[in-house]
């Protein structure tokens, strides 16, 4: 590829893969390098410029993350935000402190050099910071750019040797103008012409499968859901007919979704399609498991063995191909940062496997991945389906999976899903379920006393799926949901609508 490159060190923060994006958004290909590696990759990929995340650590701290000096020493330009703003002042002679109180939220940020990084960005306007530490005193050569009420140097700039550093985060929504500060970073600090979009991804995208593939044959781990039907369309286009899409019925699928999957993919798409029955076998695994992290890792396990077993029936077949994104990869826990849920595909995946994996869409997000699929033509309904986990309902009942939870669930999921669907909401609300939370209370009906099961209703709207809020579904739609699933759907007296964002919840339950 010989599009121009802007490398991103990542020191673990969460929002890494934000600057990455902010950075493609703006039409420049990024790529995230792990601070250990970093003056190596540098050095190889010679990109138009530098940018260091946040991160968790303090730079004083006994084996923080750092970096050597001769990287500020390469002339290339660098833009460092907080605890990369941090590295580079105490690496370059500067002070850096602990505050005796965390600045953290929107503050607003007094802007003294509307040059460089802050051309066309008001005084005054609001950036969102998160941080203890804070640089006390700049290294020598560096202009102080901007400041807030509670942090001296909330921005610097050496332009002779090109370092820029920020303590906001620029990349969260939060920081209004985050974009035209990194617009401006990328374009007039780093002289990119802003030659790459998401067209390009596709196609150089392509290209690296075929050639990584070659004459072998490939498995694609399908489930009908958005990421893995743009990741096997892709694949298809590589290699066509050497890639098989296996589609796996575990028996935690949604009402009639086994049989929507089949029919959809043999009749509109062109490509070798196998459907696996392998209900027994994982409800089996799961029976009288209640442990969240416990049924996703017997989940991601026993789909890589039904693939193994699937691969050896056909000749030759080298690659499991996996429709990753990334906040699957970042929530299940890196090197540097913590393991919120082990997704099955991720963090569930077993230690010994015999197929080697290719993610093609493992840097991107959500909505990114929607625009590489409406490139290449992924159907309209597919692309804009709304996301479905792949240990499905079994995150989605609480506790032990039984026969009885897995019809409560799939039958009140169909009854929010035909609601939703009828009121003209499925593009308003980015994911919507139901769960099964596990209690039971007193009702009565028909001048009985019940003791039943209670349903939550969970919905929410979200861009990415790292951060989202609960929907407000109107309150008409919500009472008319309410009573359809406690008419119909027998042994259910009790519905609750969960109004949590995330975070602090996530947006499944387990
Ligand atoms: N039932 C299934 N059969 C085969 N592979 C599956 C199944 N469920 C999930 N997978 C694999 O696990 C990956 C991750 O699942 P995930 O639900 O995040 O993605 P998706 O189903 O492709 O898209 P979406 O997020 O829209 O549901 C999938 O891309 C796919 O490769
Ligand atoms: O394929 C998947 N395997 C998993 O193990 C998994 N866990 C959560 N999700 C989906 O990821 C998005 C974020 O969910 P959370 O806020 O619950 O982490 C939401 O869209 C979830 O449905 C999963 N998808
Ligand atoms: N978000 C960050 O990068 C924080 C940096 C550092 N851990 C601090 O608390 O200041
Ligand atoms: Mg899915």
């Amino acid at each position: 590829m010989n599009n121009e490159l802007i490398m991103i060190v990542d020191f673990g923060g969460q929002y890494n893969q934000l600057i990455a994006r902010r950075v493609r958004e703006a039409g420049v290909y990024s790529e995230v390098v792990s601070w250990r590696h970093a003056l190596a990759k540098i050095k190889e990929k010679n990109p138009m410029g530098v940018i260091f995340t946040g991160g968790p650590n303090s730079v004083y701290a006994e084996n923080a993350p750092h970096l050597d000096k001769e990287i500020f020493e390469l002339g290339l330009p660098i833009l460092g935000i907080c605890y990369g703003m941090q590295l580079m002042a105490q690496t370059l002679g500067g002070k850096v402190s602990r505050a005796t109180q965390q600045e953290y939220g929107k503050i607003k940020l007094n802007i003294h050099n509307d040059q460089g990084l802050f051309i066309g960005i008001d005084n005054g306007s609001q950036c969102w910071m998160s941080h203890f530490d804070y640089v006390s005193e700049a290294p020598a050569g560096f202009e102080i750019t901007a400041t807030t009420d509670n942090c001296p140097v909330a921005a610097m700039k050496d332009v002779d040797k090109n370092l820029y550093a920020v303590q906001f985060h620029a990349e969260v929504e939060h920081t209004p103008f985050g974009r035209k500060l990194i617009k401006n970073f990328v374009y007039d600090i780093c002289g990119c012409s802003g030659d790459w979009n998401m067209g390009d991804f596709a196609q150089n995208m392509i290209e690296h499968i075929r050639e990584k593939v070659g004459g072998k044959k490939v498995l694609c781990a399908l489930s009908g859901g958005v990421d893995s039907s743009v990741a096997a369309t892709l694949v298809h286009k590589a290699v066509g007919d050497q890639l098989t899409c296996i589609f796996v019925d575990h028996g935690l699928l949604r009402k009639n979704e086994g049989d929507e999957v089949e029919k959809v993919f043999s009749e509109q798409f062109h490509m070798n399609f196998i459907r696996i029955n392998a209900q027994e076998r994982f409800l089996g695994k799961l029976a009288g498991v209640s442990d969240p992290e416990r049924k996703r890792k017997i989940i991601g396990e026993e789909f890589i063995r039904v693939f193994e077993e699937e691969s050896r029936k056909l000749t030759d077949i080298d690659y499991l191909v996996q429709g990753t994104v990334y906040p699957d990869v970042i929530e299940s826990g890196t090197d540097t940062a913590d393991v919120i849920k082990s997704h099955h595909n991720v963090g569930g995946l077993p230690e010994d496997m015999d197929l080697a994996l290719i993610e093609p869409l493992r840097d991107l997000f959500k909505d990114e991945v929607r625009r590489v699929g409406e490139e290449i033509g992924v159907p309209h309904h597919i692309v804009w389906r709304q996301p479905f986990p792949g240990p499905g309902l079994a995150i989605r009942i609480l506790g032990e999976i039984t026969e009885e939870a897995l019809f409560l669930v799939k039958e009140s999921d169909a009854i929010l899903r035909d609601e939703v669907a009828k009121n003209g909401l499925e593009r308003d609300i980015w994911q919507y379920f139901t769960v099964l939370p596990n209690i039971r209370s007193v009702g009565v009906m028909g001048d009985e006393r019940t003791y039943n099961h209670a349903i939550g209703i969970r919905a929410v709207t979200s861009i990415d799926g790292m951060t989202s809020d609960w929907a407000r579904i109107p309150y008409e739609v919500l009472d008319k949901i309410s009573s359809r699933i406690v008419n119909e759907v027998p042994g259910v007296n009790r519905i609750l609508y969960d109004v949590t964002s995330k975070p602090p919840s996530t947006i499944e339950w387990e």
